[in-house]
């Protein structure tokens, strides 16, 4: 049934072993053997103390003379929220930082020098509410917000980049709210912020009612350990999105999300958007979601057609991580807490363009050209019919 399956990995192992497994393993994740990297027995311990899963896969690059191999390790944390969403946002707060904390200091003992968090990591994901109290106090200033200074200690005392994305109230204007992912970087540090592009509309995704698309383009952090970018969420069903993050020097695209699965969900797209997006930019990618259901007091509706209804999920979880290349790692839990590391070669990005040409032959100029014309009030799509006799 639906919504039970821990992971497609696990309905994979369960059915095929041997040849079969190696040969599904090469078609579908782009190599037979996964290159899973060593946890510490303290990681394990912490694992299984806090019930959470902690995995490690190896994206090598070939020698280069030139190059020294610019190996980093990066990691994401996908988690459920804690308490019940009546509680008071003080404790529901609390709760997730008590949770994730463990996980990031798994990541800090296991030296993962850039960390990202799942989309809007420190509350319920209330939009598909459309209610605006209380909601709208888990909002924080960016820059020195709880949510900022407690992930700023922690990055600094782990020398580790952390992406921390939050709901953002901007009080140089007027308070008002954005979907806003903060970069820290290992120091402690805010380096930057940026804000989503793309906001949905999409089933109970009432985003919108909150805040409106972000103003912050396409920036890149250039990070002690690699330029780094962040596609929020729905940001990745944009392919233009992407190819910025690209063109701006993005070496890894955190793609921190929340999204559910059932009937009218996105979960069968998951497992192409940030690969698609590895593959066509030559970047590494890192796609991030949350796990559970979520439980609202009032009853909401999502425009179509289906009953009112108090929860909203199941978010499927199944965060992974994909190379330049095509290559990809297994998921994450599709219902558990995890950490997810990779340890990446940064050299394969350029190894890969040189390979494959994808940047040379990308034309940008054919397609400035043809959208300048889209954007004409009196376009006429280029569509040709058949001359009849
Ligand atoms: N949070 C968010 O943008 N979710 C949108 C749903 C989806 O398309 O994945």
């Amino acid at each position: 049934m639906d919504g039970e399956a821990n992971s497609l990995e696990t309905i994979i192992n369960n059915n095929l072993n041997g040849y079969d497994l190696e040969q599904y393993n090469r078609i579908y994740y782009g190599r037979r053997n996964h290159l899973n990297v060593p946890i510490k027995e303290s990681s394990k311990d912490k694992s299984e103390e806090f019930d959470f899963d902690i995995i490690a896969y190896s994206f090598p690059a070939k020698n280069e003379q030139i190059r020294p191999a610019r190996i980093v390790k990066i990691g994401v944390i996908q988690h459920s929220i804690v308490v019940p969403t009546d509680q008071p946002i003080s404790l529901q707060k609390a709760a997730i930082f008590d949770k994730v904390k463990v996980i990031i200091e798994t990541a800090g003992d296991e030296g993962v020098n850039i960390l990202c968090l799942q989309e809007l990591w420190n509350m319920p994901m209330f939009v598909a509410t459309r209610e605006k109290q209380p909601w709208c106090e888990f909002a924080e200033s960016a820059e020195d917000g709880p949510t900022t200074r407690f992930i700023s200690e922690l990055a600094a005392k782990y020398s580790m980049v952390i992406v921390s994305p939050i709901l953002e109230r901007d009080e140089n204007h007027s308070d008002i709210l954005w979907n806003t992912a903060v970069v820290i970087s290992d120091n402690g540090n805010v380096i930057g912020k940026h804000r989503k592009n793309h906001v949905p509309r999409v089933g109970d995704f009432n985003e919108s009612t909150y805040y409106m698309e972000g103003n912050t383009g396409h920036p890149v952090f250039a990070t002690r350990y690699g330029k780094i970018a962040v596609n929020i969420c729905f940001g990745r069903h944009h392919v233009l999105n992407w190819m910025m993050f690209g063109h701006n020097g993005a070496e890894i695209v955190f793609n921190p999300s929340a999204t559910v699965g059932g009937d009218t969900g996105s979960e069968y797209m998951w497992n192409i958007e940030a690969r698609n997006a590895a593959i066509t930019n030559s970047y590494f990618t890192a796609a991030i979601n949350r796990v559970g259901n979520e439980r609202f007091n009032s009853e909401f509706t999502s425009g179509d057609g289906m009953p009112a209804h108090h929860d909203f999920g199941p978010f499927y979880g199944s965060s992974y991580i994909c190379a330049p290349d095509g290559v990809r790692c297994p998921g994450l839990s599709r219902t558990r807490d995890g950490l997810l590391i990779g340890v990446l070669d940064l050299n394969l990005n350029r190894q890969v363009r040189d390979r494959t040409c994808y940047q040379m032959t990308q034309r940008l100029e054919l397609y400035v050209n043809s959208l300048s014309k889209v954007l004409d009030i009196d376009y006429k799509p280029q569509v040709v019919y058949e001359k009849r006799k």
